[in-house]
């Protein structure tokens, strides 16, 4: 059966392999996530989670596999302004001469025409983006002068000022208050409740029901996806992250059931 183009997944892998030289960082990773959900992506330091955003952007070419966002090419998905991308904080040059304003517009250049000249839609879009994450205030301070929190506020406002399909997030909650990670939160809801689709990595596993409808457990393959409860099983955890007394302070006990 062909699917139409509004029926395609959000995203589609199948079969993904990745080697950096002589480092497996992803093994035949296949998933497929459905439009308007928000899944979690968790896994140790070195499962691959960075790898398989920057896949999904066409930042990092596979070696084996293929992938689809929309049922379109990562390229072409980024040429249609379909996708968004929040980097990991230690991939972004903070020292960069621009304003928390010229971020967020940043997300409108595809918007625009080759002169990059914004337009009245393209400063609505921005600011309203900014007052979506609270950071109206702040928007002429150099991005660097933003505290962690505030920074990943601002990528995501870049996001929504791109009026992004699909948002991709990696670790938005690193080093970052419970004020801003609630901010966050709220935000990633109110997106996917406009039909947008998250997916989002994260270490707080705890969070994670609060925050997904599904889930994928990466440890260079998949170990385990559904929703959370399904995947934050004590036998899933430890065979991710190790033995299960190490987990008990990391998931609340009547998640970790099985
Ligand atoms: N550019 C690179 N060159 C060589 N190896 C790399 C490169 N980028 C990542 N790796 C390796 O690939 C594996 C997966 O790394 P990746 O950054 O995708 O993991 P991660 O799950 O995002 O980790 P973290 O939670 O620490 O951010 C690791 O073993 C890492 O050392």
């Amino acid at each position: 059966m062909t699917l139409t183009a509004s029926e395609q997944p959000a995203i589609a892998v199948e079969g993904l392999g990745v080697n950096y030289g002589d480092v497996t960082a992803l093994h035949s990773v296949s998933f497929t996530i459905n439009r308007a959900q928000i899944c979690g992506l968790i896994g140790v330091n070195g499962s691959g989670k960075s790898t398989l955003f920057k896949c999904l952007m066409g930042l990092v070419t596979a070696q084996q596999g293929t992938l689809s966002l929309f049922g379109r090419t990562s390229t072409a998905a980024r040429k249609g302004k379909l996708v968004a991308y929040v980097p990991q904080a230690e991939d972004v040059d903070w020292d960069f001469p621009v304003s928390v304003a010229d971020v967020v517009m940043m997300g409108r250049y595809a918007h625009m025409g080759l002169l990059r000249h914004p337009s009245r839609t393209d400063r609505a879009a921005v600011t309203e983006a900014l007052e979506r994450v609270g950071l109206s205030e702040l928007r002429h301070r150099q991005i660097g002068e933003l505290s962690g929190g505030q920074k990943k506020r601002a990528f995501v406002a870049r996001g929504i000022a791109q009026d992004a399909q699909l948002l991709l997030l990696d670790e938005p909650f690193a080093g970052v208050d419970k004020g801003s990670e609630a901010t966050i939160v709220e935000l990633l809801r109110e997106l996917k409740n406009e039909g947008r689709t998250v997916l989002v990595s994260t270490h707080d596993l705890a969070g994670l029901p609060r925050l997904c409808d599904r889930a994928i457990l990466l440890h260079q393959r998949i170990l385990a996806e559904g929703t959370p409860d399904d995947v934050l099983t004590h036998a899933n955890l430890a065979r991710a992250f190790g033995p299960a007394d190490t987990l008990d302070s990391a998931v609340a006990p009547t998640r970790a059931g099985a």
